[in-house]
């Protein structure tokens, strides 16, 4: 079986064409772990409609992936599956849309739909909205905003976002019992009105160099506090680079992709 390995912003992921009789979440596993691809998620390939399967390296499924989907982008006109620059993908949470920007270096824009705060779409245990909500952790108290935009997520507005990456604030937020299918975490830093920086601690995952999803949450969220400018698309900085988030109804998403290489992988049974 071929398997490709691409990345967005340091986000990565295996990349293969859809085999219905595959047994994803463990395949997933495997071909992730740093003895073989060593990946954040795996991607499968479906055809005539194109649609992502996402899992991610722990072998759970997820709705989208932001990073994901402009790796699915270029993977399909690499492969020749789409001539076309403009295209939708299915996915667990909707269609998406894309336009590619760029061929070489590939850069492209998603739609990513609308999101919305309602606490059934999170799967949270509350009834309300959890909009600037303390919850308890093991050692401190920190309030935190959520939404659904692709996938669940919960922002925490921070001086210093890189510090989190020390503590064990993302990993506690994640598994947080408000949370029935666990929430990814968003540390987000404000620069000035059209510039913030994230850092994302991922369900299924752990820390990654980059969110594309969470981006689009990071900056809901600060447009809705006021912190950023409400009209103006905002310049996310990650660590490999930065994402381009606008639109103040349906959220647009632009970036790159990278293609690393590719590889005949053995099955078991092949
Ligand atoms: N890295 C992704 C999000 C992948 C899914 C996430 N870990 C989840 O389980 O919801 C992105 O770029 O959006």
């Amino acid at each position: 079986m071929k398997v490709s390995k691409y990345n967005g912003l340091g986000n990565d992921f295996v990349v293969i064409k859809d085999k219905v009789s595959l047994d994803y979440p463990s395949l997933s596993k495997e071909l992730c772990s740093e003895e073989n691809f060593d990946t954040d998620g795996f991607i499968s390939v479906k055809e005539n409609p194109l649609e992502m399967i996402f899992y991610n390296k722990d072998g759970s499924r997820a709705s989208m992936c932001g990073n994901g989907i402009r790796c699915f982008a270029k993977y399909v006109l690499d492969e020749g599956i789409e001539e076309k620059l403009s295209f939708p993908v299915q996915t667990l949470a909707g269609e998406m849309f894309i336009q590619v920007q760029e061929k070489e270096p590939f850069s492209c824009t998603v739609n990513m739909g609308v999101a919305t705060f309602s606490p059934e779409k999170l799967f949270a245990k509350t009834d309300e909205e959890i909009i600037k909500k303390t919850i308890q952790l093991s050692n401190s108290e920190v309030e935190i905003t959520s939404c659904f935009i692709g996938t669940i997520h919960t922002v925490v507005l921070v001086e210093d976002a890189l510090a989190e990456l020390e503590k064990n604030t993302g990993e506690e937020i994640c598994h947080h019992p408000l949370f029935e299918q666990q929430t990814n975490v968003n540390f987000v830093q404000i620069l000035n009105e059209k510039e913030i920086l994230v850092r994302t601690f991922e369900r299924g995952v752990g820390w990654t160099l980059a969110c594309g999803t969470g981006c689009c949450a990071s900056v809901i969220v600060a447009k809705r506090f006021g912190l950023v400018d409400k009209h103006s698309p905002i310049t996310v900085h990650l660590e490999k680079g930065t994402l381009e988030i606008s639109g103040e109804k349906e959220i647009y998403m632009t970036g790159p992709a990278e293609f690393e290489y590719e590889k005949e992988y053995k099955l078991p049974n092949e």
